[in-house]
């Protein structure tokens, strides 16, 4: 990776400014001094819901239900998503409530939006989402769900505008290309990506045979 170049000035914010605001979100006019020294403005989106001692606005959800007899699927949701006037496909997720952690919510989300009792076995760090946009942020959680778990073999959704759909993890990003290909659907950036990097991870190694182990 390389590194943003030497300069002068160390870029920081000096002023934020409300434009306008909703129940929901914000618009801010952000002021700040760049490299050069220079005073510049920013149009910024922030969320209105973080929590004052929360470090990420969201979670996102990598769960894996694990049957007896099946492969092993990705846990994905279907919705219509407003601000795309159409439908996406998407790791489930939602925004951390007071006093939550990223865990907790991360199990919470994932029974409302699928009905499954999952497990966390990793947390990433805080991530952001669009930050030329806004500042965002999220931590994905990856969840195991023991399918063969008596409340896990019919989960009971609490969101019925939300459509589970499973997906083999060993054809992630073919079965999501075949998706894309019939329905008229967006598929989430961080979904996309980890589709490639399992198609690189399990299949880039057998087609690279001059490699030595
Ligand atoms: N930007 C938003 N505009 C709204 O009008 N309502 C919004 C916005 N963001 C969140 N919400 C509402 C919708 C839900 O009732 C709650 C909780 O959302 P959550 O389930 O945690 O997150 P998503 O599933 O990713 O929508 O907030």
């Amino acid at each position: 990776m390389s590194c943003p170049k030497k300069t002068s000035t160390e870029p920081h914010v000096v002023q934020e400014t409300v434009i306008a605001k909703g129940k929901w979100v914000k618009l801010e006019q952000t002021t700040y001094v760049d490299p050069t020294g220079q005073t510049r403005t920013w149009e910024t989106v922030k969320r209105t819901t973080r929590q004052s001692d929360s470090i990420a606005d969201g979670v996102g959800i990598i769960a894996i239900l694990k049957r007896t007899l099946h492969k092993d699927c990705v846990v994905m949701v279907k919705q219509f998503r407003p601000p795309l006037g159409g439908y996406s496909l998407e790791f489930p997720a939602g925004l951390i409530d007071d006093n939550e952690s990223a865990e907790t919510a991360a199990l919470r989300e994932l029974k409302e939006e699928t009905g499954y009792k999952g497990e966390v076995v990793g947390v990433t760090p805080v991530t952001c989402l669009d930050p030329g946009l806004s500042n965002c942020t999220t931590q994905i959680v990856m969840v195991n769900i023991n399918g063969d778990d008596l409340e896990n073999i019919h989960p009971t959704q609490q969101l019925e505008f939300v459509e589970v759909v499973l997906i083999p993890l060993d054809e992630f990003q073919k079965k999501i290309d075949e998706v894309l290909k019939k329905e008229n659907i967006v598929v989430d950036a961080k979904v996309y990506i980890y589709a490639m990097g399992m198609s690189q991870a399990f299949f880039k190694p057998n087609e690279l045979p001059v490699l030595k182990q």
